[in-house]
């Protein structure tokens, strides 16, 4: 809990700190009360952020405590460079709570065998774009796209129209105070950052991405630095961001960041202080 000027003391017998507690699936109930009623002047909780106790715990402590539930659905704009760690992220803003709609997927979705999508892409691009068993033969097409700016649009106004019909249903059926964290890999590029209530950017250096693509994803040097190339710089992601996620440090580091940041969406969407 943080602690300063005004704050109660927490009676660290009764939360069981330093007594093997850390673990559990849930904080205890009185800094649970402490959480919620007890600090005064402070709209988020800092038992949601404590980093003495799990992710679980801590979501559950934001969502029981009333102050801090949205009453109305936040929408969420989550962007970054390739590698850059959008599905990570995404994964652990799925594991506090929120509903996550991945552009990356419905644009894999949206060019299924047998979908409008992927014959519209035979008849712009050829056969040779398939694989034997009649699939979109991906890295065929990354190579064809990302050497040519001109076939690159024209596959993204292929996909992108789909992916937005596709993510727009998701987001429907989403409950009406979810936080819905839309992962869309160019959203600053397609001029969307006006779309959300906010806009959650993951920054790393290019240098980071491209080692990242080179060392987990077995890609050329020339390949990963194609893709950081047809993508918007790293200062015009950051010009549409309401919250920078720095992914330099270690997964913990990222996942605590993560957490910090969804107690703030949380807390804007609430109508409550
Ligand atoms: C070219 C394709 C077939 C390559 O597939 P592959 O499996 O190698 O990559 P995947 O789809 O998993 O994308 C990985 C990352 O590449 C980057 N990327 C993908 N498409 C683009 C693009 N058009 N421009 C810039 N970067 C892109 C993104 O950072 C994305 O997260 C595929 O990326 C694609 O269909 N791209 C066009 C659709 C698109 O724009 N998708 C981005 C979000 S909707
Ligand atoms: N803080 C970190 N430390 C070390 N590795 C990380 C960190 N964050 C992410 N990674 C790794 O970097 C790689 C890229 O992360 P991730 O797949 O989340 O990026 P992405 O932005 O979704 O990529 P893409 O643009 O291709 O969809 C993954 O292998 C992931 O495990």
């Amino acid at each position: 809990m943080r602690r300063g000027s005004g704050e109660p003391e927490v009676d660290r017998e009764l939360l069981g700190v330093g007594h093997g507690y850390g673990g559990g699936a849930e904080l205890p109930s009185a800094l649970l009360r402490l959480v919620c009623e007890g600090e005064q002047g402070h709209r988020h909780p800092g038992g949601g952020g404590d980093r003495r106790y799990p992710v679980p715990a801590r979501r559950d402590a934001l969502t029981r405590c009333g102050t801090v539930t949205p009453v109305t659905r936040v929408r969420v704009g989550l962007t970054g460079g390739v590698a850059s760690g959008k599905s990570t992220v995404s994964a652990i803003l799925r594991d506090l709570g929120a509903v996550v709609v991945d552009a990356d997927r419905l644009a894999r979705e949206v060019v299924a065998p047998g979908t409008e999508g992927l014959a519209e892409i035979v008849e712009a691009f050829g056969p040779g774009v398939l694989t034997a068993s009649g699939e979109l033969d991906r890295p065929a097409m990354g190579a064809v796209v990302f050497a040519d700016e001109t076939a690159r649009r024209r596959l993204e106004a292929i996909i992108h129209p789909r992916v937005r019909r596709r993510g727009a249903e998701l987001e429907a059926a989403a409950g009406p105070d979810a936080v819905v964290v839309h992962d869309i890999p160019l959203l600053a590029e397609t001029g969307q950052g006006g779309a959300f209530d906010a806009v959650v950017v993951v920054d790393v250096p290019v240098q980071t991405q491209i080692e990242r693509m080179v060392a987990e994803r077995g890609m050329s040097r020339a390949d990963a630095e194609a893709r950081v190339a047809a993508q918007a710089s790293r200062e015009d992601r950051r010009a549409v961001a309401t919250y920078v996620i720095d992914n330099t440090g270690t997964l913990e580091d990222l996942r605590d960041r993560v957490t910090e940041v969804f107690e703030k969406l949380v807390s804007t969407g609430s109508a409550v202080g």
